[in-house]
């Protein structure tokens, strides 16, 4: 097996294990982790008044955002969730997402609004993006689910050195590994918010 191979099955691996993990992770602990989630987000992350903010809809065990949500709309901050792009169907698209947004599940049952191009927001006008994450390493490696969708979505922001949005992934602490095998295409975190830590680079 050559060098690519091998670390391609060495990233599957780590992506089988540590979803099996935060699977395994009970509903109390879940709902606890969604609360802590909130009170550390607004102790380390400072927006600005009527900020934009990427986020997403919980799925496979992941850390849980909707006390986050409520509390975002509470002040006033402006949420948008990814959407799969209906043509290329490989990138993102960041639309508008308020309490009685209509919503469609896309090909993999996550709940995402229903498509309205009136309500996208181009990703260079979003303050913060929080990203869903699988695994997480001490330099600030993200690995994700393994479509590919965030990498290529942030490409250009990544090679053209954009300064919006601010890159933040979101993970329980259990998701952490020690390193992670990269890939070129890998685009690197500003900062992972946990249910207990802040990590920033
Ligand atoms: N909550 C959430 N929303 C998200 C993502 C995410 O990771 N989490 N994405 C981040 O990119 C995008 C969707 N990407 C995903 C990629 C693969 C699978 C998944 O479940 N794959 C299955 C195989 C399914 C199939 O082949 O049909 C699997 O690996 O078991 C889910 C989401 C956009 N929305
Ligand atoms: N910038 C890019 N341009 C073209 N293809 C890409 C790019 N980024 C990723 N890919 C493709 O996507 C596939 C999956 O990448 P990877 O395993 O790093 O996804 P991931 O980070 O786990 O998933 P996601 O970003 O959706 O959460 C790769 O095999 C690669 O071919």
């Amino acid at each position: 097996m050559n060098n690519f191979n091998d670390q391609k099955s060495i990233r599957q691996s780590i992506r089988l294990e540590i979803r099996e993990k935060r699977r395994n992770l009970q509903a109390c602990e879940q709902s606890a982790a969604a609360n802590s989630l909130k009170l550390n987000f607004f102790q380390h992350i400072k927006t600005p008044k009527n900020a934009r903010i990427g986020c997403y809809l919980s799925n496979d065990g992941e850390l849980d955002t909707s006390l986050l949500i409520q509390e975002l709309w509470h002040k006033n901050l402006q949420v948008f969730m990814p959407v799969i792009h209906p043509f290329s169907g490989t990138t993102l698209l960041f639309q508008s997402y308020e309490k009685n947004s209509p919503m469609t599940t896309n090909r993999y049952g996550i709940l995402e609004p229903k498509l309205n191009c009136q309500d996208i927001c181009p990703l260079a006008e979003l303050d913060v993006l929080l990203l869903p994450l699988v695994a997480f390493d001490k330099h600030g490696n993200r690995m994700g689910m393994g479509g590919g969708y965030y990498d290529r979505t942030l490409a250009r922001y990544y090679q053209e050195h954009w300064r919006t949005p601010k890159l933040i992934g979101l993970a329980h602490d259990c998701q952490r590994v020690d390193t992670l095998p990269t890939a070129a295409w890998d685009v690197p975190l500003q900062a992972i918010l946990t249910p207990t830590q802040f990590y920033c680079w």
